[in-house]
């Protein structure tokens, strides 16, 4: 076969966590229907859980060129990987997988049919672009967080250089954030990445952050899961720094429009859950009044201490609006001593609260039924909600979520940001301006950009061209020789 006949191979690594696994999965998926060659990577742990939850495997198994792989994720298996522990993941990976990781990048490009031609990289892995610099592989990064919050990672180099970081205390959680061009007038010290509350730059956490998100522009191109008409300003600030972006998303409305276009029998709703979905809410959501129910779930990584999930217990039942609720069983801190739940929430929940481990997020948020989405402002449950048409109440637990939930409130219009408060009334009196005071408001705003989502995905909409031209840019892509020897040393490697 000529190099210009090649098939491309694309290896896909996310950072194993449900959010990244879901948008990650979902371009695969994209992918193979431009039958293009896909590995995906994912760790050990979580590949038995997307098996025993989800429906992945026969989803997938129906492209010729799609292959899972495995690795340790260097963590015991009862570690949570979640709360204020989900670090360690970085930490386990880049100790004990690396070395696996490099002998799978060369067992791809020296021993598989067809080779390895490109890696797509989650950008939280700073060794990715090592190999594949020293195996002469091209890069492509996908970062999974929003374009707003990418942008501020990307710049906080320079707000330390202009000393708007570190943040000295709590007065300067209230400060404006001038140096991110694009969002001179809309940042505060309390809308950054949560990592840099700190005080000390040097913290090993914090520079984990500057060294990871630095080393996304060694990719040869980035992916973002958006779309052009709700971030055209950042993206040309962007486009400065990164000549070859690709916006593509909602992708998973982009997915559901490829998969009716090519008119498979696959459930285009199908889950990428870690957990089990518990279906049960939806005969209840069929009984609940139109756009009458508050869905709240605060994604996969969110744990609350049990004061917290009684403030909001509180402000949901006083708020009178029936609720759907999503608690992980891994997502409340045990704590001694204060178990005890007073009857009379016991006794509202009864009449108009349902209360579930998981559920199927998409379907829930379409369903009509659903009013308002009280959320943690991950990416995804972000812009499923944006697609849904769900105006949010924003309760961001960490890292980019800070940035989200603030452009969710001031920037696009389509929900309230309540970060860094947890208090009953509060609750109470978010929920109420969500789905009566400011309801009408809200509405029109989220119809809009869920209209200007879905054109976007539709045949001739951007993200749908853009994926169009990402899949001919990785087909161009090749590795190149080693500069040392002038060829790949392919010698025998190590299955993991
Ligand atoms: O009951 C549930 C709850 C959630 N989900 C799905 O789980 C995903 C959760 O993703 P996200 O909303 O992005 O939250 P996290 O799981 O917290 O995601 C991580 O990854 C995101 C993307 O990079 C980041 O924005 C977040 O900050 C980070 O915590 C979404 O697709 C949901 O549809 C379900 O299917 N069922």
């Amino acid at each position: 076969m000529s190099q210009q006949e090649q098939i491309s191979h694309v290896l896909i690594f996310p950072l194993p966590v449900q959010g990244h696994v879901n948008s990650m999965l979902r371009l695969a998926e994209l992918l193979c229907l431009s039958n293009l060659h896909v590995t995906f990577l994912n760790s050990v742990h979580n590949h038995d859980r997307l098996l025993r939850f989800s429906d992945i495997r026969t989803r997938l198994e129906r492209y010729p060129g799609f292959v899972f792989e495995t690795f340790p994720d260097g963590l015991p298996e009862d570690h949570p990987r979640s709360g204020d522990r989900v670090m360690d993941i970085f930490y386990a990976i880049d100790g004990v997988a690396k070395p696996l990781i490099k002998e799978l990048f060369k067992r791809l490009v020296c021993d598989t049919v067809p080779p390895l031609t490109c890696v797509i990289a989650g950008g939280a892995f700073e060794f990715v672009h090592e190999f594949a610099e020293e195996l002469g592989i091209p890069t492509i990064c996908f970062r999974t967080i929003s374009c707003c919050s990418f942008w501020v990672y990307y710049c906080l180099p320079k707000l330390i250089e202009a000393g708007e970081l570190p943040l000295k205390g709590k007065e300067d959680l209230d400060r404006k954030i001038e140096k991110v061009p694009g969002m001179e007038t809309i940042l505060r010290g309390r809308d950054l990445p949560s990592f840099f509350r700190h005080s000390d730059i040097n913290n090993r956490d914090v520079q984990l952050v500057l060294r990871v998100n630095r080393a996304s522009s060694r990719a040869d191109a980035l992916i973002l899961n958006t779309f052009e008409d709700i971030d055209a300003l950042l993206l040309s600030h962007i486009r400065c720094h990164f000549p070859k972006v690709f916006t593509i998303g909602p992708l998973h409305a982009h997915l559901k429009s490829r998969l009716s276009r090519a008119a498979t029998t696959c459930d285009p709703s199908g889950g990428n859950s870690f957990w089990e979905e518990d279906k049960s809410c939806i005969p209840w959501l069929n009984t609940m009044p139109l756009k009458s129910v508050i869905y709240v779930s605060f994604g996969s990584i969110t744990v609350l201490s049990k004061d917290q999930m009684f403030e909001f217990w509180h402000g949901l039942v006083n708020s009178g609006k029936p609720f759907l609720w999503v608690i992980r069983p891994d997502s409340i801190i045990r704590e001694n001593g204060s178990g005890h739940v007073p009857e009379e929430l016991l006794e509202a929940t009864k009449k108009r609260g349902c209360m579930v481990e998981w559920v199927p997020q998409e379907e829930v948020l379409f369903h009509p039924a659903i009013g308002g989405f009280l959320t943690h402002s991950g990416w995804n449950s972000t812009i499923e909600s944006m697609v849904a048409g769900v105006p949010m109440i924003c309760w961001p637990y960490f890292a980019d979520q800070q940035v989200n939930s603030r452009l969710v409130s001031e920037v696009w219009k389509v929900g309230l940001d309540m970060k860094d408060t947890c208090d009953r009334l509060i609750v109470e009196k978010m929920v109420r301006d969500l789905m009566d005071e400011r309801r009408e408001d809200f509405l029109q705003a989220t119809k809009e950009i869920s209209e200007m989502a879905r054109k976007s995905v539709s045949e001739g909409g951007s993200s749908y061209l853009n994926l169009d031209r990402l899949v001919e840019e990785i087909r161009l892509m090749r590795v190149q020789p080693l500069h040392s020897t002038g060829q790949i040393e392919c010698h025998q490697t190590e299955k993991i």
